[in-house]
This record gives structure tokens, sequence and C-alpha cells, in this order.
């Protein structure tokens, strides 16, 4: 279970999150809330909304920008930075000051601006599959974002929705609500209306909190309190995006925090041996910091947001709408795909083909107790009832009235409704066939007259169920049992005992298209798991029918016996999972996770709901429960494997661009940054000003803007990947030097070669280092020869745009007042002999240090 604090700062209209609303009565509550049956009017719902903020504990992203810049100011790097310059101004250089202030300010904005502007795209694509609430406004019932919702609203809930803020229940039909988030009880508790005494929130039948959600019945409820005043952080708690980082992320940080630490150890190094040369203090000093801006991936952070979001745009492109930015990689790095049945695998156009009885034939008893059932039921009607009821007239279902209804739940995958007509009052139960066959004692032959189910009956029965199963048809049980007329509160204990009267028989036809998607994951390297609360023949028949690879089968009594251990053991070498409950679903999930496995889930209920949170990618479709798409990470607006498969391979070329950066940065930059602090201790002067240090680094971050740009080879992504320190490492250990020894080269040829004064010491090396560390992109970003793969426009720009304004800068007059100094042409000519030796041997050594690892690391990120 996941607490938040309680922001504070909001205006006082709302009730303090301790007050115990439940406690009042419903005329109470209207009266202190200023509201009325008919709801809101939409003038008054728009001005609380101005009085009392949105229904949501963050702050938009615009709030943010300016905090952005401030966190950048008070980095300590920058902060030293500043302070030196400021300390060397005003000992007379104010120039230098000026110039160190303008190249950090530009960098900064670059950042901000380019972070703001990926997340307002990513925030808006987030919008565009946000949940909705039907409220209602002066009387009607109206659709609006649940964060437009206000107190005092009325909010109209059905099975499925998510609660979208704390309220008391004012009616309510069957409404049963999961409220795990806020008491750990996975089972729905129900909720009724009137005051109620409860101490805590937990035992309040009559009050709804924002995060829950409602899984059976119907709800109407007053909203009490919004947003942050809520007692869970309500609605943001439940669509929070922040989840534990991957193992990318993780390895990324790790990977920085490296880095920063050799930064931290070589820059007290420079410095303290530059002072112990006796070396002027403060220039040294502000060449240290210098390095250390050069050196640290801070740019780390803002990298990652414009290539995800940068992929989340081409993601929606392809379908798939990003809700949590991180799962980007999830899904590229996703290994099996967990995924449900209807609307997947078949088309969810389901038709009911046959309702028979005892004797096989179609029965009209059977498919008016079906309807019966299925028109009283309080939940949300599924597919199967819609299917049960096209087949059905009005005319006899007008005879029946309904008294009350023990909802359908996916663990006892049955429902019940108890009704009469002019003659008796029935319990009539729909449900999982076998179930239901389970809980009767006799059957109905036809004629309403019970006979015992004997051994005989049962077995014809259950070989009628395995024929229809085995074509891929899905069953449903019908079952009915007298209920005495005083009895008007049914609950699923009275489920036993039962007449069985007959099957209702649906087909769905399974989805051509799902076949093809599935060999196209198949080859990408995602294994298809498929976890199904339908039976198992049902499954068997459509993995058949599609030509799915499918091996093994559990189901969900034989998961019921597995310790989680087990389960684990027998998750390798299973691809179908029937009859499963929610819970189970998850086990799943959890078990493939255990295994090492990266896990992604795909589904639209409910039932669903659990194991789309657990997994690594949790996907939903476009018009799935609000619960399910609520849990989601990605969701797709289409329902179809194919667009599955578009996702994965964004979701691999985002992670491959990602990486290109890590390669920029172990490779010459680094090592250049590496040679220059070295260089300082054997110079009889500073290898760079700090200035030019500075300057350094901008044009090179300018120079990696094109990246989120580029395109990636297809062989990059073939295999899910994950992140591997030791690919890492070795790619630094092979470029990083080979950076280092073109250093010296360029070091030794300008110093011995030319006996070069400082500035044009400075001016070649600073070429070289320029030069060497942008031009590398272009023989990285592949591990095909360079030739070969082509970079895209934008990187191209962005790359040779800056080293040409790098160039312009050194060799024009405008240098001059940088420290910079007209090179002759040997020396030119010597410098570009450097960059192209260095690069062809890059070119080679590339294959080395690419060069792909045996195997995925097998390591779990939790
Ligand atoms: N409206 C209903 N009335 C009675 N029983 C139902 C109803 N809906 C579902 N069931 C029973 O519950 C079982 C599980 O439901 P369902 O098949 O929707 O699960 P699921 O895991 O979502 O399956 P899928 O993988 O096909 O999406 C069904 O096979 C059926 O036996
Ligand atoms: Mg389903």
């Amino acid at each position: 279970m996941r607490r938040r604090s309680i922001l504070p700062g909001r205006r006082q209209t709302q009730p303090s999150p301790s007050d115990d609303f439940w406690s009042r009565s419903a005329e109470a509550s209207f009266a202190s809330l200023r509201s009325e049956e008919q709801g809101l009017s939409a003038q008054e719902a728009a001005r609380r909304l101005r009085d009392v903020g949105r229904n949501i504990a963050v702050e938009p992203v615009r709030r943010r920008i300016l905090a952005k810049i401030g966190k950048r100011l008070i980095e300590p790097l920058i902060a030293i930075l500043i302070v030196a310059a400021l300390i060397s101004g005003a000992t007379g250089d104010w120039a230098s000051f000026g110039i160190i202030l303008s190249i950090l300010a530009i960098s900064i904005a670059l950042d901000v601006t380019q972070e703001h502007r990926a997340e307002k795209v990513a925030e808006a694509l987030k919008q565009s599959v946000a949940v909705r609430a039907q409220v209602k406004r002066g009387g009607r019932p109206v659709g609006v974002p649940v964060e437009n919702i206000v107190p005092g609203d009325i909010v109209l809930l059905r099975a499925g929705d998510l609660v979208p803020a704390d309220g008391i229940l004012l009616e309510s039909r069957a409404a049963h609500a999961n409220e795990a988030l806020l008491t750990g009880e996975p089972f729905p508790v129900e909720k009724r209306p009137g005051p109620s005494a409860a101490a805590t929130p937990a035992e309040a039948f009559n009050a709804l909190f924002g995060g829950t959600a409602l899984v059976s019945g119907e709800a109407t409820m007053l909203v009490v309190a919004t947003g942050a005043r809520t007692r869970f952080g309500g609605i943001a708690a439940a669509l929070r995006s922040e989840e534990p980082p991957t193992s990318f992320e993780r390895g990324l940080h790790a990977f920085g925090v490296l880095i920063l630490r050799i930064t931290a150890f070589l820059v007290l190094f420079v410095l303290l041996a530059n002072l112990a040369l006796h070396r002027p203090v403060l220039e040294s000093f502000l060449f240290a910091v210098a390095l250390a801006v050069g050196l640290t991936p801070e740019l780390m952070p803002m990298i990652m947001t414009v290539t995800l979001s940068r992929g989340a745009v081409r993601m929606a492109a392809r379908k798939v709408v990003v809700k949590r930015l991180a799962a980007i990689h999830d899904l590229g790095a996703m290994d099996v795909l967990c995924t449900d049945k209807t609307g997947t695998l078949t088309e969810a156009s389901i038709d009911l083909v046959a309702h028979p009885g005892f004797s096989g034939e179609d029965s009209e008893r059977v498919i008016e107790f079906a309807a019966v059932n299925s028109r009283f039921e309080s939940g949300v009607k599924s597919a199967l009832d819609d299917a049960i009821l096209a087949h059905t007239q009005e005319k006899p279902l007008d005879a029946w009235r309904k008294i009350a209804d023990v909802p359908f739940d996916f663990e006892r995958r049955r429902v019940s409704v108890l009704v009469e007509n002019s003659r008796r009052r029935l319990l009539i139960v729909k449900g999982a066939p076998e179930e239901i066959l389970a809980r009767c004692s006799r059957v109905d032959m036809g004629d309403g007259v019970p006979v015992p189910l004997d051994e005989e009956k049962s077995g014809k029965l259950q070989a009628l169920l395995a024929a229809k199963s085995e074509e891929g048809l899905r069953c449903l049980g019908i079952a009915w049992r007298d209920m005495p007329e005083d009895r008007a509160a049914p609950a699923a204990k009275d489920e036993q005992d039962l007449v069985f009267v007959g099957y209702c028989v649906f087909v769905d036809p399974p989805k051509a298209s799902a076949a093809e998607a599935i060999r196209r994951l198949e080859r990408a390297g995602v294994r298809i798991a498929i976890v199904s609360g339908d039976a198992a023949p049902v499954l068997r028949h459509i993995v058949e029918t599609l030509g799915i690879p499918a091996k093994g089968m559990l189901t969900g009594a034989d998961i019921a016996g597995l310790g989680d251990a087990a389960l684990a053991a027998r998750v390798a070498k299973v691809d179908l999972f029937a009859r499963v409950s929610p819970d189970q679903k998850t086990r799943i999930v959890r078990a493939l996770q255990a295994r090492g496995h990266t896990v992604g889930f795909i589904g639209d209920g409910i039932n669903d709901a659990p194991a789309i949170k657990a997994a690594d990618a949790g996907l939903s479709v476009d018009g799935a429960s609000d619960v399910a798409r609520a849990a989601a990470d990605l969701i797709l607006l289409e329902h179809d494997l194919g667009v599955v498969a578009d996702g994965v391979a964004e979701g691999r070329r985002t992670y491959a661009n990602i990486m290109k950066y890590v390669r920029m940065g172990t490779s010459s930059n680094f090592g250049n940054m590496l040679s220059m602090a070295f260089a300082s201790l054997f110079l009889p002067f500073l290898p760079l000003t700090p200035i030019q240090v500075l300057l350094n680094n901008l044009l090179y971050d300018v120079s990696e803007t094109g990246i989120p740009f580029d395109d990636v080879d297809e062989t990059a992504t073939k295999r899910p990947h994950s992140w591997n320190m030791h690919e890492v490492l070795r790619f630094s250990l092979i470029m990083g030097p080979l950076s280092s020894l073109f250093d010296i080269a360029t070091f030794v040829i300008l110093l011995h070669v030319f006996g070069a004064s400082a500035e044009v010491f400075r001016t070649g090396w600073f070429l070289e280092s320029m030069a060497t560390q942008i031009l590398v992109v272009f023989l990285i970003r592949t591990a095909l020869p360079a030739w070969i793969s082509r970079p895209n426009r934008a990187l191209v720009a962005t790359s040779l745009g800056s080293l040409g304004l790098a160039i312009l800068l050194a060799l024009s007059p405008v240098g001059h007042w940088l420290g910079f100094f007209t090179l002759p042409w040997p020396i030119l000519l010597s410098i570009a002999a450097l960059i192209g030796g260095y690069l062809l041997m890059a070119e080679f050594l590339k294959r080395l240090a690419l060069a792909p690892q045996q195997g995925r690391s097998h390591q779990r990120r939790r």
C-alpha cells in the first residue's frame, strides 16, 4: 500500500482530510456543501474549480519551469563556478565573468527548454487518454475530466470506474468497492448509503474514497473532498505514474555515480597538483571546476526525458499512448507478453449460437432464465450478457420482477438474481459452467420439475459441455432454485443445491491478424503467454485455430495448489493459463519476473487491473474499464497485438538512442576531459582556459541535441534489450583510451613539433577536441559500417552545425575574445590528419567495443 503526504496550502473550502464525513447524514452533507440532488450548476462548478483547485495533487508542468531553472542554478558545480567567476571578476577580469555567465545561461536555457517542451508533449499525450467521470450537473449527467470534479458534485459510478474523489454514497445498486489501496484488503467491500458511526475510513460502508475502484454494481456519490484534500491523495495516487526505477534507470544512475566519483577524484587531483606547481590559484580553481562541469553527466536526466518523449510521440503515431515515460524502456526490454483472450486474440464480437437444455436441444427455458439473469444483474453487462439479451424478446421478461442480486465477481465467476413472477420466487444463477454444475444437486429436464442429478445425467451434461468447449465455443451454465417468499437479501452462500437447466453457448471468432502479430513479436524475441479467465479447452482451441505454437497449460485450480516458488518453476515451461482469477494473474506476472523476465501484460477488464499494475509494461486499450486504463503504463488506441509489436520496436529504438548518448559520453567527451586534466600537469600553462572548457562543453551539448531524432538500425531493435554495465564498461575501456591516445599525439605534435605558444596550443587542442568528440557520433551510432547506416538529417545538422560554429569561433576574429589565435596552415593540416586518423581507428575499434554479448543478463530489477 502506498500513502502520500497531504499537500498543504489549498484554500480551506474543503473539510480537512481527518474529517469523518461519513458520519453525517446525506441532508447534512448537502447543506454543508451547498449542493442538491440535481447536482451543481455548470457555473457553480466552474466557480468552485477556481476556488478549490483541480482534483489532482500534483502541479501542472507549467508551474515547474522556474523551479527547474532554480534547481540548476543551485547545483553545486554551477554555484561554485559562478562564485569563482565572480571572484575572478572582482580581481579585474570582468570580461571572463560575463562570458562564463553567458555560456552558463545558454546551456541552462537549452537544457530547461528542451526538457520542458518534452514534458509538455508527454503530458498532452497522457491527457488524451485521461480518465473521465459521469457527473450530474444541472440535473443532467455529463462526462467531465476527473480533474474538474469539485466538492458538491454528484458522481455516477458503474463497475469498472475509478472513484474520482472522496464522498458519501447517496444510492447504491449492489455497489462493491475494491479498497486495497486504503485497507490492503484485496476483496471487494459492499457499499450502501446511510450515516455510519465508523471510526476509520476502512469501516465506513457509506463512503467512497478517491483512488479506489468500484468493481461491481452502481453507485451515486456526493463529492466531499477533492485533490490533495482527499484521504489518500485520491485519483493522483491511483494514476500516479511513478514506479520503482527500471533496471535501465538504475543502471544508468549507477553509471552516472561512477563517472561522478572519477570526476571528483580527478578534479581534486588536478587542483592540488596545479597548486603544488604554483600555478595561479584562482585560474587553476576555475579550470578545475570547468572541467568538472564538462565531465559530469548532468544532462542525463534531460536527455532521458527528451529522448523518451520523442519516443512517446513516435509511438502515439503508431497508436500507443505512453502514460509513464520509463515504460517505453520496459516495452522494449519486455521478453514475455501475457495477454488476455477476448478482444486481443478474438474479435470480441460475441454471439449466442445455442442454448441447450438437458436433451441437448435448444430450450426456451434456458434462454428465458439466462435473459432474466442478464437483464436484472446490477453490474456492468458483459459482452456475454449483451449476446444473451440480443436473442430474447422483451415479452417473457416482463413477467419477472427483480428483488435483489448477488453481483458478478471474478473469484466466484457467477452472478445471481433473486426474482419473482406471479407464481414463485427464484434465485437464478449464471456463470462458469463447471462451477454451476458443481453447485447443482438436481436437474430441470425442461418441464420445471427438478429430478436428482445422478452420475449418469451429470456425465451427459459434462460431455455436452466438453463437446462445445472443444469446438472453441464459450459456455455459461444456467441454474435456479426456489427461494422462500420472505427472503429478500440473497448472498453467495445461497448459490448451492441448485437445479441445472442448461447452457448458453457463444461464439467469438478468432482474430485473423493476431496470428501474424504474435509471429512478429516472437521473431522480436517476445514470448507470448495467454492468461485468461476462460476455460482450458476454449483456450486450446483458439491457439490451434490461430496456429500459435503455445506449450503447456496451467489452470487456476493447478495454480491454487502451487506455492510461489513452485509456480515460478512452472511458468518457464507453460504458455497457457486458463480459468485464472485476477489474483492468480498477478501471481503469474510475479512468477515470471522472479525468473528474470521483463513482463508485459495486456488486458481490458477490472480483473486484469492488478496484473497490469504488477507487470513491468502494463498495457491496456482505449475503451477498457477505467480501472484497467488507470493501472496501465501504455494505452493502445487499437485493440490489436500488431500495435504492441510496433510499440516494442519504438521502445527499442528509444533505448538505442539513449545508448548513443551513453557511448558518446564515455568515448571522446570523457576521454578529452581526462587527457586535459593530465595535460594540465605537464604543460607550463593550462591546456584550455576555463572559458574555453565551458564553451567546448556547451557546443558538444548542442551537437547532441539531434540524437533523439536519429534513426536506428533494424539490427539494433531485433532483440529485447537490457542494461548491461559490462557492455558499457567494455565500450568505455576501448574507446576512452583510443581518444586519449590521439589527444596525447596532438599534445606532443603541437608542443614539440610546432613549439606552440599557449594561445596556439589551446586553439589547436580546442579544434581537435571538438572535432573528435562531435564527429565520432556518426561512427558509434551504429554497429554497422558508418557509411552504410545513414544518420538522420537532424543529427547531421546539429553535429555539423556546432562543429562549424566551433571552428568559426576559434578561427575568426571573435576568437581573440575567447583566447584563441589564428593557426598557421601546417598546424591546421596536422590537426585535420589527427582527426582523420582518430575517426579511422574508431571505426575499426568500435566493432570490438560494440560486439554483442552472449545472452541476456537475467537480473531482476526490483
Ligand atoms: N456476465 C457473466 N455472467 C456469468 N458469468 C460470467 C459473466 N462474465 C463472465 N463470466 C464467467 O467468468 C469467466 C471469466 O470471465 P472472462 O472470460 O471475461 O475472463 P477474462 O480473464 O477477462 O477472459 P479473457 O481472457 O477472455 O478476457 C467467464 O469465462 C465466465 O465463465
Ligand atoms: Mg477479459
